[in-house]
């Protein structure tokens, strides 16, 4: 699949997520590049009429549900029934999301939802998860977040925009760690280990979170309950 064919994919499987949201929906707003075609298309619907809200789940989500006319709420005001968000690799029911840093917020949404609808290219499904795990942590806490990931077994670096560049500041202030530890067919320990380490505000490894996927192909979305 080239770029173009995965972009296409990419918004088949946005717009078809959309399909799922009926009035009174309060919606989690996925952040990413397919998460970005959902919103656009439920903005779309919303002009045509459909009563919904949207809980944006980083600044990126905010400014295009702002820009595609949604209405917003947090997660103080109203309760998630439904959100639709991206993933960077899909394992059954786990992800790993955080290629964009937005994964603690998207996390703490998708986590409060009803039910997570995971929207993606079909490049994102994979056996086992195995790309670098993004660790956002407290600035204070990078040296000794990065020692106790080595202890863990992990091969930390500092996300940065490019070689010049400082480092990647996430929506939350923090800096973010791309963690290599191979594959991770068993999450469950691994997350758990990252959670309980002091500085480490969130990780991207979703366990046990995806209720559906809508995986875009070159022609189709195929949808599931993985
Ligand atoms: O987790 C994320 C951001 O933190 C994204 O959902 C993930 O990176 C997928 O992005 P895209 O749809 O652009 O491939």
């Amino acid at each position: 699949m080239n770029q173009s064919e995965r972009e296409a994919a990419k918004r088949r499987a946005g717009e078809r997520a959309v399909e799922a949201v009926e009035d009174g929906t309060v919606v989690g707003l996925g952040s990413g590049s397919t998460a970005a075609h959902a919103i656009r298309a439920l903005g779309r619907e919303v002009d045509a009429g459909l009563d919904v809200e949207g809980v944006p789940t980083s600044f990126q989500a905010r400014e295009i549900a702002v820009d595609a006319g949604i209405p917003l709420t947090t997660l103080d005001e109203a309760d998630v029934t439904l959100a639709i968000d991206g993933a960077d690799q899909i394992a059954g029911r786990d992800l790993l999301k955080g290629g964009g840093g937005a994964h603690a917020r998207e996390k703490i949404v998708d986590a409060a939802a009803d039910r997570l609808l995971v929207v993606a290219d079909p490049t994102k499904e994979v056996d086992v998860l195995d790309d670098p795990v993004p660790v956002e942590v407290l600035p204070d806490a990078r040296t000794p977040v990065a020692d106790a990931v080595r202890r863990l077994g992990g091969r930390p670096e500092l996300r940065r925009a490019d070689r010049k560049s400082g480092p990647v500041v996430s929506d939350n202030g923090n800096l973010i760690l791309d963690c290599e530890f191979g594959a991770m067919p068993a999450p469950t320990g691994l997350a758990a280990d990252l959670s309980a380490l002091p500085g480490v505000v969130e990780h991207g490894l979703f366990v046990d979170f995806a209720d559906e996927v809508c995986l875009g192909t070159e022609s189709d979305v195929t949808v599931f309950e993985p």
